[in-house]
């Protein structure tokens, strides 16, 4: 039994702190909230987040310093946007070393940096090589029922990578390991931009062709932006690229696919946002995305045209009028050049 914190008690933390009290493990759910906090701990459930009974193994705290009081592990599933701040509170109050696993999917706009650079640069006495990532298609509401799952882990230290495979595995959620925490981390990023596509071309009212059309030439500029940044273009074939695509291009349990219907519905930004309760990281990440193309002058049309939609307020169906009038070209004229890259060992 290994004793772990979990920081952010959304609908993902909810749901990992299950898999891990399945594992038999003494988990630590914390939550910047009292009020959520003593609701667990008295109701067992987390209603607003995630729709599952919380086993009692599983304590709310808080409080961070008792909720990481003598843990072996730390699992970050805040928001990016809120790494940093939780960063810095655990500087405060961190005595001993855990080994530091995020499962949180974006990138910062700012710095363009992925989550564990930014808690690499952030911690006191981590380095970045020490971070793992946990990514992959993956419903919280899907893990908290305990139905089948894979996900995979990543770190430059594959002795982390592996204690965290053997943290999270069991019989229904299984869990990978790779060698390319590049990829990983991106795959899962930046799928959710192709996720908010998605669910405006339903929003549209467009089809299963515009759908596959979206998926696929989408996967295509995630992997250009993702090598270019030194991931390996195989990892955008793996769970954390078109698995994690799949998951959240066609199903509603997506918030990326659902904003993103919203908006194809005819909605505005922040009246979604607001709707949502829950975060969208698609946003920020289209915005990261869209910056570093436009810079290293990587095409990533999809990107582009959703960046208008979010931030320059253009109309969805022009959006798709001028994806669909772009010059012609080869389909895999980039693509096959990708696909000689080695896989990081
Ligand atoms: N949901 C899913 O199925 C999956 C989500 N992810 C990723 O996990 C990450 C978290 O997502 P998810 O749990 O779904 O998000 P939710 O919106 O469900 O929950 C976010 C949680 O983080 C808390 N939070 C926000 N800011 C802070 C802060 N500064 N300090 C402490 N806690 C904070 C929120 O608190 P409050 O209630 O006060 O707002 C809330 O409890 C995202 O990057 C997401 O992409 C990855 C895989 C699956
Ligand atoms: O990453 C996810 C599933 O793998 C969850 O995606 P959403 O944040 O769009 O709900």
């Amino acid at each position: 039994m290994t004793k772990v914190a979990v920081l952010g008690a959304g609908s993902w933390g909810t749901a990992l702190s299950i898999v891990l009290a399945d594992n038999g493990h003494d988990v630590r759910l914390w939550t910047h909230r009292k009020e959520q906090a003593e609701a667990i701990n008295t109701t067992y459930k987390n209603e607003q987040y995630l729709d599952a009974y919380i086993p009692e193994q599983i304590q709310a705290f808080y409080e961070l310093n008792e909720a990481i009081d003598d843990v072996s592990a730390i699992v970050m599933v805040v928001p990016t946007k809120a790494i940093r701040e939780v960063c810095m509170e655990l500087n405060n109050t961190l005595k001993q070393k855990a080994v530091m696993i995020h499962a949180t999917k974006g990138i910062e706009p700012e710095s363009l940096k992925r989550v564990s650079q930014v808690i690499g640069e952030e911690m006191d006495h981590y380095d970045y090589e020490d971070i793992v990532v946990l990514s992959g298609p993956s419903h919280a509401e899907e893990v908290g029922k305990r139905q089948p799952t894979t996900v995979t882990v990543s770190s430059l230290n594959s002795h982390n990578a592996a204690l965290s495979q053997d943290l999270f595995i069991n019989e229904s959620f299984r869990v990978y390991t790779s060698t390319d925490i590049v990829g990983i981390e991106l795959g899962g990023a930046l799928k959710n931009i192709i996720a908010l596509g998605a669910g405006i071309s339903d929003g549209l009212g467009y089809g299963d062709n515009a759908k596959a059309a979206l998926i696929t030439r989408g996967l295509a500029e995630i992997t250009r932006l993702g090598v270019s940044l030194g991931a390996s273009p195989l990892t955008f074939l793996g769970l954390p690229g078109v698995g994690d695509l799949i998951v959240t291009c066609t199903s509603p349990h997506s918030r990326n696919w659902r904003a993103g219907n919203m908006l194809g519905g005819g909605q505005k930004l922040d009246e979604v946002l607001e709707q949502m309760g829950m975060v969208v990281e698609g946003v920020r990440t289209t915005k990261a995305a869209y910056q570093f193309a436009k810079e290293q002058q990587i095409e990533m049309p999809i990107t582009q045209g959703l960046y208008q939609v979010l931030f320059e307020d253009k109309e969805p169906k022009d959006v798709v009028e001028q994806l669909m009038n772009r010059t012609k070209r080869e389909e895999m004229d980039d693509i096959s050049s990708l696909l000689s890259v080695n896989y990081p060992q």
